[in-house]
């Protein structure tokens, strides 16, 4: 098996979908984001703090070429497609899914997350940010799942379908 990727904005369910997919699978998770405050000793929020997110996104770029000679679902941060060589680094070792979720859909599940520094900003900032990257990630990914309204059960089911035909 190669890695699985998965790409999407936040709170498009990476994180959580990913762990249960990899159970499913019986092979390794991995999240670049707990990976990151791993090695740093540090939480995501204090990374942006004192490095700014050009120090996050080098962190992340990082632990990504760091993680791809393993056999593994790996969820990554939302901000993995602002770097172009991460879809080189991606596609060498594995498929990259895009969980698309819709914007109001988002801001459901995460509400006021404070984890989430790009999050925690203002609804039109949010809302931008959500908007640029859109097409980003429809150039990164291989496969596209829809995640709107969908147990995680049955996106679990939907992403094996997808392995299985890649
Ligand atoms: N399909 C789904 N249906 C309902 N809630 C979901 C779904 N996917 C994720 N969530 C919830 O949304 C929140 C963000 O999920 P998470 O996995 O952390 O997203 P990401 O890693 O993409 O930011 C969590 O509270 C999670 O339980
Ligand atoms: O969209 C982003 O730029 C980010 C998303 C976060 O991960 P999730 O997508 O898992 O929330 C985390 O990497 C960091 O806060 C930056
Ligand atoms: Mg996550």
């Amino acid at each position: 098996m190669m890695n699985i990727y998965l790409i999407g904005f936040m709170g498009s369910g990476k994180s959580s979908v990913g762990k249960e997919l990899a159970t499913s699978l019986g092979v390794s998770f991995i999240d670049t984001d707990s990976y990151i405050e791993e090695v740093t000793q540090k939480s995501i929020p204090a990374i942006f703090a004192e490095q700014g997110e050009d120090g996050f996104r080098s962190h992340e770029s990082d632990a990504l070429e760091r993680l791809s000679t393993k056999e593994a679902v790996i969820a990554t941060g939302g901000g993995i497609i602002e770097i172009p060589e991460n879809k080189d680094i991606m596609t060498k070792n594995g498929i990259i899914v895009y969980l698309h979720t819709n914007f109001e859909t988002i801001s459901k599940r995460l509400q006021e997350d404070e984890n989430r520094p790009l999050w925690n900003q203002d609804l039109d900032k949010r809302k931008a940010l959500y908007e640029r990257r859109l097409p980003l990630y429809r150039q990164f990914a291989h496969y596209v799942v829809e995640t709107d309204d969908k147990e995680v059960e049955t996106l679990i089911h939907e992403l094996k379908e997808v392995i299985k035909s890649s």
